[in-house]
């Protein structure tokens, strides 16, 4: 649990953005407590991190130590106590709600474990209704998911409805939504936590070949073999980046 304090001291802040102009994403020093005021729990407690182009980078750790926290907050879906996050070098907190918003929906994609598909729309409709609402026509709508369900070898499956796909497929499914808007940067959270170990390599195999086209990705799994794609692993403990390291492809060691 985040809330029991660890040994592992943080590292020292990621270089700032001047520094690294380059930079899809950084974050410095976010803090996140849950329930402050009545069970406090410090979810994330100065975590750094930073993304370059085409960079995957795997994010590991035990249970609890705030990996999903930072990937939420990462994508908008929360908001940090404090520190800040620069997507494509903006800084977030310097934006109002409606240009945070329009940043994100144009460079981020995300990938979460419950798929959050829509039930009574089929595979196509999905993806198609992702990227119109990033501001594509119907008709580019359309063919871009006809083109993104082809590359996630899901084109025959595509007048079928999410309930009538495997785990596997609908994970598939997830990714070529949260592809739609052509992201800079691809987070995913435990995309193969629901899926058998030959989904969850079929996963890991779209996520390289993603990777390998130049797709940036940040990806929060606990396997091993998973983050062996990666070109990097962060290790979180206790709320904070831990250790840094091109390490994935040695062993699959984390640290
Ligand atoms: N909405 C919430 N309300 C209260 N506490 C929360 C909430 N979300 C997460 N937490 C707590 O914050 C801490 C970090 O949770 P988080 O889900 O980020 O960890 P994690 O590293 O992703 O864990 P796991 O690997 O189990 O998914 C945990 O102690 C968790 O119980």
């Amino acid at each position: 649990m985040a809330g029991v304090s660890s040994p592992e001291p943080a590292l020292a802040p990621v270089t700032p953005p001047q520094e690294q102009p380059d930079a899809v994403l950084v974050a410095h020093g976010l803090r996140k407590t849950y329930d402050p005021d009545v069970a406090p729990v410090q979810a994330l407690r100065g975590a750094d991190l930073t993304l370059a182009p085409g960079e995957f980078v795997a994010l590991m750790g035990p249970s609890g130590t705030g990996k999903s926290t930072l990937l939420n907050i990462l994508a908008g879906l929360e908001e940090a106590d404090d520190g800040e996050v620069w997507l494509m070098g903006r800084a977030l907190s310097g934006l109002t709600e409606k240009e945070r918003t329009h940043l994100r929906r144009r460079h981020v994609g995300i990938v979460f474990q419950f798929f959050n598909l829509i039930d009574d729309m089929t595979a196509q409709e999905n993806v198609a209704l992702a990227a119109m609402v990033a501001g594509a026509s119907k008709r580019e709508a359309g063919a871009r998911a006809a083109e993104l369900l082809d590359l996630l070898g899901l084109l025959d499956k595509a007048a079928n409805t999410p309930p009538t796909l495997s785990g596997g497929q609908r994970q598939r499914l997830a990714i070529a939504r949260a592809l739609a808007n052509q992201p800079t940067v691809l987070l995913a959270d435990e995309p193969t936590g629901a899926l058998d170990s030959r989904g969850g390599a079929e996963i890991v195999e779209l996520l390289s070949r993603l990777h390998a086209r130049g797709q940036t990705i940040l990806l929060v799994t606990h396997n091993h073999d998973v983050a062996a794609a990666a070109d990097r692993v962060l290790t979180m403990s206790d709320g904070r980046i831990t250790a840094r390291g091109d390490v994935a492809r040695r062993e699959g060691s984390a640290a």
